[in-house]
């Protein structure tokens, strides 16, 4: 069955290798047999999908930093993509555009408004105390030639919620969020890719085939997935919405910083920061497991990740 359908995917999977089958005599792949390498490259769309932030709050958060979530809908998938906005300084400009027939308190319940809601506010605009601070921060902004850190992370509830020390995607959601909020405004895009875009019903079949002996590339492959099945055209459109064409992008994946300027290079990354374990730079908490260890090797060997391992790892 499984055989089977992989025989499918060979033929259904472009720029992919053979997979070799030969392996699946056993549920665990023999030494020495290479499953494959998957060498297909993430696909950049032609053309960068219409993007429309429909809602946007204010979240205090438990850090004391203050973020503005932004919910986007979208013509390409019927997800919620998020950004998650740090300071004030960045809005939408879909958000901001005004709607036919809608009310001031319609804008405000929306999250069109400029500054701080309060009891009674009646109007989106006019509260003139924000609107001054707002023109001087991005005085400021000019000045400094301000080019936001960005990080375009992709949803893994394991690692977020369900606490999995199989991978470090809740250590980098973490540490994106305390490095942008030290700098004051930037984003987190939250892409709703769940397990590298197979969904999560999928990732949890690959943690079963990672403990019979399989890579996480392998287990990808083994379920007909291709390695990395995620697009970052949305999270481009987003970025554009949020007025930022040039970035600073927290990542270690060389794909994710091609994809993300966009056909057109729409958005460019000027410069691009790696995002080192904390465990591995000896900081104080970070976790180290033998499943987070081999998460990492084989980012790094087989997906090209611009992450070195220190000796010990
Ligand atoms: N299929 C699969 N997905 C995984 C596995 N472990 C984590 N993920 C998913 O991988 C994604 C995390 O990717 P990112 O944090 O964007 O990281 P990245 O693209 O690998 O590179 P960085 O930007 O350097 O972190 C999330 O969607 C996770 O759910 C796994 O073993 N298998």
């Amino acid at each position: 069955m499984l055989k089977e359908s992989i025989t499918k995917a060979n033929k259904k999977t472009k720029n992919t290798q053979p997979v070799d089958v030969s392996c699946l005599n056993s549920p665990i792949l023999s030494p020495g047999k290479e499953l494959e390498t998957d060498t297909k490259k993430i696909e950049i769309a032609e053309k960068l999908p219409n993007v429309r932030c429909i809602v946007r709050a204010r979240i205090p958060t438990t850090t004391g930093a203050e973020i503005f979530l932004n919910l986007y809908k979208n013509d390409q998938d019927n997800k919620e993509h998020l950004a998650i906005v740090f300071g004030k300084q960045i809005r939408s400009e879909s958000l901001d555009a005004v709607q036919e027939g809608e009310t001031e308190m319609d804008r405000m319940i929306r999250g069109a408004y400029v500054g701080t809601l309060y009891p009674g506010r009646k109007s989106s605009y006019v509260d003139a105390n924000a609107l001054v601070a707002s023109e001087e921060k991005k005085e400021e902004v000019r000045k400094k030639n301000f080019t936001p850190l960005v990080r375009i992370h992709s949803e893994c509830y394991t690692g977020e919620t369900a606490w999995s020390a199989r991978c470090d995607c809740g250590e980098q959601l973490d540490e994106a969020a305390r490095l942008i909020s030290e700098e004051g405004d930037g984003v987190i895009i939250y892409m709703r890719q769940e397990g590298r875009g197979i969904g999560l019903s999928e990732k949890l079949k690959a943690y079963n085939l990672q403990d019979l002996g399989n890579d996480t590339v392998q287990a990808n492959l083994l379920l007909q997935h291709p390695a990395d099945g995620r697009s970052y055209a949305i999270a481009t459109a987003m970025l554009l919405d949020l007025g930022q064409r040039n970035i600073r992008l927290l990542t270690n994946n060389p794909e994710k910083v091609s994809s993300i300027e966009g056909p057109k290079k729409e958005v460019q990354v000027v410069e691009r920061l790696s995002m080192i374990p904390k465990f591995w730079r000896g900081d104080e908490g970070g976790f180290d497991s033998p499943e987070v260890g081999a998460y990492l090797r084989t980012k790094i060997e087989k997906m090209g990740h611009l992450l070195s391992a220190p000796d010990k790892f």
